[in-house]
C-alpha cells in the first residue's frame, strides 16, 4: 500500500501520481483538491472533454469496463494511487494490478469490487456484517423476477445490479408491472448483465448519507471519522436536493454511525465513503455505499470547513482532515433540461444575487434533459432556510441552446 511520506513537485521526478478513473463532477473537485497540494493528476473517463478532464494535468478517453484498455493505461502511466470515480470499471483488472503490488487502488480494488455491484455489497452488509437491510432477492430473467418480486412482496424496488443515479430503476407496486420493470431495466443498466435486484420498498421517514472518512493520525494509525448527516430528496432514484445537517434523534445517530464503521472497517484502505440510510423512527436500514465522495455530498462544498473532496484528496494521501460543519448549507440540482451539445447558461447573475449563495457549472461538453449539468449552494442559519434558498438559486439557471 503506498502512502507518501512527502508531497512533490508535478510533472517531475518528485511528483506524487493520482489518476482518476471517472472524471465527472465529483472528480473534478477531488482533482482540485490534490492540484492544491501539487499532486500531479491524470483524469480518465469514457468521453473527452469530462469536467474533470478540463482542470487536470493530463486526460485520457478509454472504455474503462475494458480490462486490458484499463491495465495498458495503468501501465503506462504508472500512478502511486488509482482513485475511482464511478462504479463502471472493470475492478478484476484493478485487483490483480494491486496484488501484483504495481499500484494503490482507493480505498481498496476489493471494495471498488465489491460496490460496482449492488450484489456484492447488499450480501456483504446483509449476510456477512449482519446488517439491517430491505428484503431482496435476485433475478436473471422475467420469470425469475416474477418470483422474485413475489417472495419480496410489494410495493418492491427493481434496479440493475449495475446502476447508479437511479438508471434503469423502478418501484412496483403490483403483479401487473412486474414486466415493465423488467424491461426499463434493462434499458439502463451500465454493463449489461441482464441481473437486476428486487428490494422490499421501505417506508422510511427520511434519508441521510453519512460522510464517513478514514484517515491516518498524526501517530500514523487509521482513526474513522463521521461528518453531521446530510439529508436529501431523491426523484426517479437521482438526487435533486441535499443539505447539512440533518437533525435525528441520538438512537438513530448512533445506529447510523455503528453500520457506517462496520461497513467502512470492512470495506477498508484509507478516503471518504458516503453511506447511504433509511430512517424511520429509530431504525435505520443499510441502503448502500460509495467508496467515493457521494453526489449529496456535494452540499459540504457550502457546509464544511473541508468539503467532501478535500476529505477524500487528503486521507488518501495519508493526512490528517477536519470534518467540522461550519454552517448549514444545502444544494439544489441544475439538470440540462435540453438535448444539445455545448449549451449555454442564463440567469446566472441573477441567481448568485439569492444571499449566501454559490453555483457550480460542471463544463459537460453535451447536455440532456435529466443531466447533472450543474449545482446551487446556499448557506443559511438554519436548513429550511438553505433549502429555500438553494432551489430558488438553482431555479434561476436557465440551460439554453444557443443558435
Ligand atoms: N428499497 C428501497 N425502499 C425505498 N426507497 C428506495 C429503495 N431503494 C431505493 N430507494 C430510493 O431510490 C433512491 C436511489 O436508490 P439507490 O441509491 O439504490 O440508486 P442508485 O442508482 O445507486 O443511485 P446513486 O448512484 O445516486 O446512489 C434512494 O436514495 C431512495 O430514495
Ligand atoms: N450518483 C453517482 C454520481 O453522481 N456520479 C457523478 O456523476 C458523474 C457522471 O455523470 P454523467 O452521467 O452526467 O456523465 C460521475 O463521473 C460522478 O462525478
Ligand atoms: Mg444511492
Amino acid at each position: 500500500m503506498y502512502r507518501p511520506t512527502r508531497l512533490g513537485t508535478p510533472l517531475s521526478p518528485s511528483a506524487v501520481k493520482v489518476m482518476l478513473l471517472g472524471s465527472g463532477e465529483l472528480g473534478k473537485e477531488v482533482i482540485i483538491a490534490l492540484q492544491r497540494l501539487g499532486v500531479e493528476v491524470i483524469a480518465v473517463d469514457r468521453y473527452a472533454g469530462a469536467p474533470g478532464h478540463q482542470v487536470a494535468h493530463r486526460a485520457h478517453v478509454i472504455d474503462m469496463t475494458d480490462a486490458a484498455a484499463l491495465t495498458a493505461l495503468i501501465e503506462q502511466e504508472a500512478p502511486h494511487l488509482v482513485v475511482p470515480e464511478i462504479e463502471a470499471i472493470a475492478t478484476p483488472a484493478l485487483i490483480e494490478l494491486e496484488k501484483a503490488g504495481n499500484v494503490t487502488v482507493i480505498p481498496t480494488a476489493r471494495a471498488a469490487w465489491l460496490t460496482m455491484n449492488r450484489e456484492g455489497i447488499r450480501r456483504l452488509a446483509a449476510e456477512t456484517l449482519g446488517l439491517p437491510t430491505s428484503p431482496y432477492r435476485f433475478a436473471d430473467s422475467l420469470d425469475e423476477l416474477k418470483a422474485a418480486c413475489d417472495a419480496v412482496g410489494f410495493p418492491c424496488v427493481v434496479k440493475p445490479v449495475m446502476s447508479s443515479s437511479g438508471k434503469g430503476q423502478s418501484k412496483v407496486d403490483n403483479a401487473g408491472e412486474v414486466e415493465e420493470a423488467w424491461r426499463y431495466a434493462a434499458s439502463g443498466s451500465r454493463v449489461d448483465a441482464g441481473r437486476v435486484i428486487v428490494e422490499g420498498f421501505i417506508d422510511f421517514d427520511y434519508e441521510i448519507t453519512q460522510l464517513t472518512v478514514r484517515a491516518l493520525d498524526a501517530r500514523g494509525e487509521t482513526v474513522t471519522h463521521f461528518c453531521e448527516p446530510i439529508g436529501h430528496v431523491q426523484e426517479k432514484g437521482d438526487y435533486i436536493e441535499s443539505w447539512q445537517p440533518h437533525a435525528m434523534p441520538a438512537p438513530a445517530m448512533e445506529k447510523a454511525r455503528d453500520i457506517a464503521k462496520k461497513v467502512t472497517d470492512d470495506l477498508g484502505g484509507l478516503g471518504l465513503f458516503g453511506v447511504e440510510l433509511f430512517v424511520k423512527g429509530d431504525m435505520v436500514w443499510f441502503s448502500e455505499v460509495s467508496p467515493r465522495p457521494h453526489d449529496t455530498g456535494m452540499v459540504t462544498m457550502a457546509s464544511q470547513r473541508q468539503s467532501e473532496f478535500e476529505l477524500h484528496a487528503k486521507a488518501i494521501l495519508g493526512l490528517p482532515v477536519d470534518v467540522s460543519l461550519q454552517s448549514p448549507a444545502a444544494s439544489a440540482v441544475i439538470y440540462g433540461r435540453h438535448e444539445a451539445k455545448a449549451i449555454a447558461f442564463e440567469g446566472v447573475a441573477e441567481a448568485l444575487a439569492v444571499p449566501g449563495t454559490d453555483i457550480r457549472l460542471f463544463g459537460k461538453p453535451e447536455s440532456f434533459a435529466r443531466r447533472r449539468m450543474g449545482v446551487a449552494l446556499a448557506t443559511a442559519a438554519d436548513t429550511d432556510t438553505a433549502r429555500r434558498l438553494a432551489k430558488e438559486a438553482a431555479a434561476k439557471v436557465r440551460p439554453v441552446v444557443p443558435e
